[in-house]
């Protein structure tokens, strides 16, 4: 599938449910602690192409591991690979894999006593791991980069023969994906502690922990759901499985935010329902620096609705699947719309026009083609390289159909 069109839509009911698959975040960490800890069993693992490329990458005996464009698989596998001893591998990714830097994570774990270089361009993938047995124990590295090298370095701390202590030098990004990774560690019995600036994981040295996981949906996907919800009618409903209250995910904050669009969320048993209570129209104003990955949606619903949106804590959109911010200027102004960018922030200038039939370039991001999807309840537009989706959500199409969604290829 290349472009899709998608035609000016309504939901087909007032009461609609999706069942989305278990969180990439949280899969990739468990495949990863599964190749480490082989008696913990996994369910509702993500059905992404992030989790199948970690799946395929954690199996693979081939000298040359490719994992395309997924940077949690690129971040965790340098440090997995780092002490598989005696194994050599070249890690490679996507034309945008080979941009977005990892210098950082392969500073620490040289400095933890690991073998790794660079192939082409120093401080980015392709890098050559030959895998040793890491002794030291004691690491400081930047943090305000991204967390997934910090997250990367937790992964394999328990099996370091004298775990790991880390000191995170300035402003710490994306600090919900550090505590997820913690809190798994946690779930299988790896104990750790983060005060202040340091992480301290202790060595595990037992063999096995016996114990089922069950991946929590993906918060990041349901964004779309909010969005699509702000953007209707009053007493539209969304239910959505299988979510708890109390998220290991960052992008749970998703509930808080979009209350101020007027969409209040309700959890009953392992479902949690979105509903439209009312109409609120006023700017707004949030710090995404702890979830990311929604500011595209939210800055879609913004331009959807005509109102002010200013985001701020966006430093890390740069180095994403595309410079998010760029993408975003670019795409919103061809609608109609105008938004400043520095390389934090994101202003979006209250508007009342969304032109039609606009073609919405996605740069070989998920988010993009996802962000702006929901835009289709007031406006037709095309979206091109629609499948891009399947990075994390490789159902998103069809499951807006069943909803009522007019697309066509
Ligand atoms: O650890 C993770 O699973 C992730 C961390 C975040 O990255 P940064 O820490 O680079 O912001 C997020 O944007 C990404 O989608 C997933
Ligand atoms: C940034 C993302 O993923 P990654 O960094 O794992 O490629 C994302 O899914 O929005």
């Amino acid at each position: 599938m290349s472009s899709i069109t998608l035609h000016k839509s309504e939901l087909k009911n007032r009461k609609s449910e999706i069942t989305i698959t278990g969180s990439k975040s949280e899969s990739n960490r468990l495949l990863l602690l599964k190749a480490l800890y082989p008696e913990i069993h996994l369910e509702n693992i993500s059905n992404s192409d992030d989790s199948q490329l970690m799946t395929k990458a954690l199996s693979s005996t081939s000298d040359v591991v490719d994992i395309h464009h997924a940077g949690t698989a690129m971040r965790f596998l340098t440090a997995f690979f780092a002490v598989q001893v005696g194994r050599e591998v070249t890690l490679t990714g996507s034309k945008r894999m080979k941009e977005r830097p990892i210098k950082i994570l392969v500073e620490a774990l040289q400095a933890l006593g690991a073998d790794i270089n660079y192939v082409e361009n120093e401080g980015f993938p392709p890098i050559k791991i030959k895998g040793k047995k890491l002794t030291k124990n004691k690491v400081s590295l930047k943090a305000n980069v991204s967390s997934q090298y910090i997250s990367a370095l937790l992964l394999i701390a328990s099996k370091l023969e004298n775990g790991l202590e880390l000191t995170l030098e300035g402003e710490i990004t994306s600090v919900p994906y550090i505590k997820m990774t913690l809190r798994l560690l946690d779930e299988i019995g790896v104990e750790s502690s983060f005060i202040n600036n340091t992480i301290i994981v202790k060595p595990n040295n037992k063999k096995t922990i016996a114990k089922t996981l069950t991946v929590e949906s993906d918060w990041s996907s349901a964004s779309y759901y909010f969005s699509i919800v702000a953007l209707c009618d009053i007493g539209t409903e969304i239910t959505l499985s299988s979510y708890k209250e109390n998220s290991l995910q960052g992008d749970s904050a998703l509930v808080k935010i979009y209350n101020e669009f007027g969409v209040e969320t309700t959890f009953l048993k392992n479902t949690m329902t979105l509903k439209k209570v009312s109409h609120n129209t006023s700017p707004k104003t949030f710090n995404l620096v702890n979830a990311p990955d929604i500011a595209q949606t939210i800055a879609v619903t913004c331009f959807a609705l005509g109102i002010a949106c200013d985001l701020k804590g966006l430093h890390t959109l740069k180095i994403k699947e595309t410079d998010r911010l760029v993408a975003l200027k670019t795409e919103i102004e061809k609608l109609g719309g105008n938004v400043d960018i520095s390389n934090d922030t994101l202003y979006l200038h209250p508007s009342n026009t969304i032109k039609e039939m606009v073609s919405i370039a996605t740069y070989h991001d998920h988010r993009m083609a996802m962000a702006f999807a929901p835009l289709a309840l007031k406006t037709s537009m095309i979206i091109e390289d629609a499948m891009v989706v399947s990075k994390s959500y490789p159902t998103f199409w069809d499951d807006l159909k069943t909803i009522g969604f007019k697309i066509s290829e």
